[in-house]
């Protein structure tokens, strides 16, 4: 591990989570500071409409009140562009030797990563979170989410990337060259955008680890089932084609 930067970057994308934003990094930070290692988080707004950004700038990331060992910063798109860019802005922002993002509501506890981390030294490049493998525990998911992730899963492996079973889990860590190649490659913006990293990822030849997590799912769902459905699939189309030269 190298002292002179953090081994672990959480990026945090956020788009008007002003109610959940500040208890999840309470949790974050609480769970880092008992960490031996550095360790940064990066919370990226994406043009929140609500106070996401005047709560994160109240919490102070920045480490006025925080362990020596944790940084932290606020970047923020001036409009809203999607999840998928601000991952990417984060990514290339960050500077650990893992690099973590994780969703802003933490559908899966932060405790989860201890799951993910052990992968790397056994040589995996990309680690990620899923909630379709026998000892995953999936709290509360309605209906209508399962039956939407259940067909686009079926396309996913049929057109993108078979053999993964959970590619949309919003908990993934990677090791940070492959994380900065993979955003650099990226081009879907929206919540497409999972799917891109790991089809980047197979084509560069990373190795990919899904490892079971908890996930419990929250209210106040962003994603709205019709036009972001839509637009996942057309996505899917978008993947191979705009990566056709790889
Ligand atoms: N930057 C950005 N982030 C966004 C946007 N919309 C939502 N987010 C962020 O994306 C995360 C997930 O959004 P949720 O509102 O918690 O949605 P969910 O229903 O739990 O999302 C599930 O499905 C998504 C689509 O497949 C997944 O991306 C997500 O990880 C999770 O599995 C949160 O951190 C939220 O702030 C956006 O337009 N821009």
């Amino acid at each position: 591990m190298n002292n002179e930067r953090p081994y672990l970057s959480i990026i945090i994308p956020a788009y008007n989570e002003q109610s959940r934003i500040a208890d999840s990094l309470y949790k974050v930070k609480d769970y880092l500071s008992q960490q031996s290692y550095r360790s940064e988080i990066i919370v990226v707004d994406d043009g929140s409409r609500d106070l996401t950004t005047e709560v994160v700038k109240f919490i102070d990331i920045y480490g006025k009140e925080t362990k020596e060992q944790e940084e932290g910063q606020l970047m923020e798109n001036i409009k809203n562009v999607g999840k998928g860019f601000s991952i990417a802005r984060g990514m290339i922002k960050a500077s650990g030797d893992i690099v973590l993002f994780s969703d802003a509501d933490l559908s899966t506890p932060i405790e989860e990563v201890e799951k993910l981390l052990p992968y790397f030294e056994q040589g995996f490049d990309v680690v990620i979170g899923s909630r379709k493998l026998a000892d995953s525990e999936v709290e509360k998911k309605p209906w209508y989410r399962d039956a939407m992730s259940l067909i686009f899963n079926m396309a996913v492996r049929t057109l993108s990337v078979p053999g993964i079973k959970d590619t949309q889990c919003g908990f993934k860590a990677y090791r940070r060259e492959a994380a900065q190649r993979i955003a650099l490659l990226q081009r879907i913006y929206g919540f497409g955008f999972d799917v891109e990293h790991l089809y980047i990822a197979r084509k560069q030849g990373f190795k990919i680890k899904e490892v079971a997590v908890k996930w419990e799912h929250m209210d106040g769902s962003k994603v709205d089932p019709i036009k972001d459905s839509l637009r996942m699939f057309t996505d899917l189309l978008k993947i191979r084609w705009l990566h056709r030269a790889m």
